[in-house]
């Protein structure tokens, strides 16, 4: 089995429970923050999002002891776009509390990185104070994809629709989706290449899509690479984790487009 199929069986046994105990609060969000599509689209810098990422299954433990709030008002400070939270807990050992947190120090949009299967983790992520939610097109079929999306638009809710190779891309398109994610590493392999990137993106129309590249990001020459195909923001995880100096990482990693 894959790692992704592994953890999307425990997805499984993941929203059953929630679906047992979780009563969504239906909260209207009304913290204001602006549009993530907006504001990337809009701007002439790369934009940068930084993410909150203890572990994962390609590079074990990063940084176990975050305070994910220090981490994220941190991040805010010297320049984040946008703050990622991983609550997946079983291979990222994240949490949701990790994602409320976040939202109790920052006024930047919140992306909460899950892998999402179920309306219910799309309710959940709205009242913890996420504004953006995931959807990877590796994990589910056209048409599962296509309700969730829907879904979180209705609930206010922007999407960021992630991708890795021409044939995810078709379902990207075909379902309209006005973000999309181009992860440079295969969850499948872990394998990472910016290619993919500079692959993909000849064939999306970036006058109205917001394209983001998705990790494996960590020189200035990285995000030049990405900019230079048409990306107007990254994702940073793991250099951010390792980051001793978060106002020179940020320095390394801003470019102008
Ligand atoms: O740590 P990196 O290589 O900078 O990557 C960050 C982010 O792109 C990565 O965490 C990620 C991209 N898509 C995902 C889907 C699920 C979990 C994690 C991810």
């Amino acid at each position: 089995m894959t790692i992704l199929a592994d953890i999307l069986v425990e997805k499984e046994k993941e929203v059953k429970q929630l679906k047992q105990n979780y009563q969504s609060e239906n909260l209207a969000n009304n913290q204001t923050v602006s549009s993530f599509y907006r504001t990337f689209m809009e701007s002439d810098q790369m934009k940068i999002i930084a993410e909150i990422k203890r572990a994962s299954p390609s590079k074990g433990i990063i940084n176990p002891n975050v305070n994910p709030a220090k981490q994220a008002s941190d991040y805010q400070a010297a320049g984040a776009s946008m703050i990622s939270v991983l609550t997946d807990q079983p291979f990222f050992q994240g949490t949701m509390e990790d994602l409320a947190m976040v939202r109790s120090v920052v006024d930047l949009p919140i992306l909460n990185k899950d892998f999402i299967i179920d309306e219910i983790q799309i309710d959940r992520a709205k009242d913890y104070g996420a504004n953006v939610i995931l959807l990877i097109a590796a994990a589910l079929p056209k048409t599962r994809l296509e309700e969730l999306y829907d879904y979180a638009i209705q609930s206010g809710l922007e999407v960021l629709f992630e991708v890795h190779n021409a044939a995810e891309l078709s379902i990207a398109q075909e379902i309209g989706v006005q973000i999309i994610g181009v992860n440079n590493r295969n969850l499948k392999t872990f394998e990472v290449d910016l290619a993919i990137t500079e692959e993909l993106a000849k064939q999306i129309d970036l006058t109205k899509t917001l394209l983001i590249s998705e990790s494996g990001i960590k020189t200035t020459a990285d995000v030049m690479r990405v900019q230079k195909a048409g990306a107007r923001g990254i994702l940073v995880g793991e250099t951010m984790m390792r980051s001793k100096d978060l106002t020179a990482t940020f320095q390394t990693l801003r470019v102008n487009r």
